[in-house]
């Protein structure tokens, strides 16, 4: 047998043509489990939020979660689906001790929404290109627990000695949107893949339904990937990558598995059908449980359960809740705030567009904002490696800020201090302005006394003023700044400084 030998993307791309598919899970965010009371706070010490319903105690019975169904739909209606008027809960069965049911409660064939579409866009060297990914269905379920492995020389699971399970999580509720199979993206696959993961993110997060977190588990991608030889006619076998934790990965798995697809088939074998997970580390996946022999679910509606029947009078009462979405978002700021392709990008990429517009309801023009935000404010959260969002300043103090520099208060300089203080907990702009004493020096009493001594220091300088060499005065200006530690009005100091030698 030939040893498959990876080629690099472009070679992979000049023979093959990739096809996607992404299945996306979403911990909805409400206050109690999908099935029982219990509450779904992250972080609680094991075992605690659990109740006989999300353990399984024999004759405990599931109710459904209304809130988790107003989500789904919610998020149906944004991905342009179809709302099913009628559809019942499956159980799949399946054996895993992180399940206590040994079935998990899903949808199956009567899935709440169905057939939908979102556009994603695609930077290009020719400039942004748009997708559009259909949706075949999202659906709702519960989420399993937890199992950790513990113990042994490694910690892990090979050598661990033991398992723990922490039940916290079983039966929270889940959102599994899927994508239908994605086509004609050719080498942008892995750049689709990502925009498409990166605009559902924004999506559900404008919906408020979820905190959609990829590194806490809110938000976790499963990535589909197939190739096939150019014009072939037909699909090629899929892997499926789980549980991918970031943008980045998401875009690093498709390409790695197109590459290594594209080793196997070169070498003449066949792609698996299997589970594979991706390694961080590696920047790609390894092979995990084969599927080849496709497990059976025996999937069967829920007795338990009653079925999820939405009236069209709930759905259009969840539709007028819909508030304005991402993409119809960036369209309006493009056009209020007039900005270029790349302006849009640097917001977009910086997940800012909601900040500054937060800045410019108080007050700020929205130049301004963007900029402090897009500089200032971009660089600290990147030292601090937090998101801009959790820096600790608020819009109106960012308005504030810029009202200051605008009525003269402060300079670009010393208003970069000012957001050094607030980041640092030292309270509002007008108090860290008071505090460190940053205030542009202007009037005339404390300014006059700033260029009587720059005069008194600098006799040949003034000469040279005196004598109808203005230029001179530069270096009075900068006398004064310098005694005033950069905090005077420069273009009054230099009227000053005219005034009192032209006398
Ligand atoms: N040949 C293919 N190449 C790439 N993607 C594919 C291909 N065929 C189907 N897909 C995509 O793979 C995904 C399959 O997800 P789906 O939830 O339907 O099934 P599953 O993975 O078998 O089930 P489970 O939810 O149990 O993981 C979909 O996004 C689908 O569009
Ligand atoms: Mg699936
Ligand atoms: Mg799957």
């Amino acid at each position: 047998m030939a040893h498959a030998v990876t080629p690099s993307f472009e070679q992979a791309l000049d023979k093959y043509e990739p096809v996607l598919g992404l299945e996306t899970h979403i911990e909805l965010g409400t206050a109690s489990k999908m099935f029982c009371p219990c509450p779904t706070a992250f972080g609680a010490d094991p075992n605690t939020q659990v109740c006989p319903v999300c353990l399984a105690f024999p004759g405990s019975l599931p109710v459904v979660n209304e809130k988790a169904v107003e989500g789904a739909i919610r998020l149906g209606l944004a991905l342009n689906c179809s709302i099913a008027p009628w559809g019942r809960f499956a159980r799949k069965n399946y054996f895993y001790p992180d399940m206590p049911k040994n079935y998990q409660i899903s949808q199956y064939d009567e899935p709440i929404c169905v057939d939908g579409y979102l556009n994603v866009t695609v930077d290009t060297p020719e400039g942004p290109r748009e997708f559009r990914v259909e949706i075949e269905r999202v659906h709702m379920e519960e989420d399993t627990g937890k199992s950790s492995h513990v113990g042994g020389s490694t910690g892990r699971i090979h050598g661990a000695s033991h398992s723990n399970v922490d039940y916290n999580r079983a039966g929270i509720p889940l959102l599994e949107i899927v994508t239908k199979p994605i086509t004609g993206t050719d080498s942008l696959a892995p750049l689709v893949a990502r925009a498409y993961a990166a605009e559902l993110r924004d999506l559900v997060r404008s919906l408020g339904i979820s905190d959609v977190r990829m590194e806490e588990g809110s938000m976790r991608c499963d990535v589909n990937v197939s190739i096939n030889e150019r014009g072939a006619g037909e699909w090629g076998t899929r892997s499926e990558t789980k549980n991918v934790n970031s943008l980045r990965s998401v875009e690093r798995a498709v390409r790695s598995e197109i590459e290594r697809q594209a080793g196997v088939l070169d070498a003449g074998e066949r792609v698996v059908q299997e589970t594979r997970h991706f390694q961080e580390h590696l920047g790609r996946s390894t092979s995990g449980r084969s599927k080849e022999e496709a497990q059976d679910y025996r999937y069967f509606p829920d007795p338990d359960l009653v079925p999820v029947a939405p009236s069209a009078e709930w759905i259009e009462e969840l539709r007028a809740t819909l508030p304005e979405l991402p993409a119809a978002q960036r369209a309006r700021v493009t056009a209020e705030w007039n900005l270029s392709d790349t302006e849009l990008r640097d917001l977009v990429n910086a997940d800012a567009i909601g900040l500054v517009e937060a800045t410019v309801v108080e007050g700020a023009p929205s130049a301004e904002a963007r900029k402090l935000w897009l500089n200032e404010l971009s660089r600290r959260a990147t030292e601090q490696e937090v998101e801009l969002s959790s820096l600790p300043i608020t819009p109106a103090q960012v308005a504030r800020v810029i009202a200051l520099v605008a009525e003269g208060t402060l300079t670009n300089k010393l208003a970069r201090q000012v957001v050094e203080g607030v980041l640092a907990g030292e309270g509002e702009p007008d108090a860290v302005v008071e505090a460190r004493g940053l205030k542009v020096v202007s009037d005339d009493g404390a300014l006059g006394a700033a260029v009587d001594e720059a005069i008194a220091n600098n006799p040949d300088a003034a000469d040279k003023v005196r004598g109808g060499k203005v230029a001179a005065a530069g270096a009075l200006v900068g006398a004064v700044m310098k005694a005033t530690r950069g905090q005077a009005d420069a273009g009054r100091a230099r009227e000053l400084i005219l005034e009192k030698l032209s006398g």
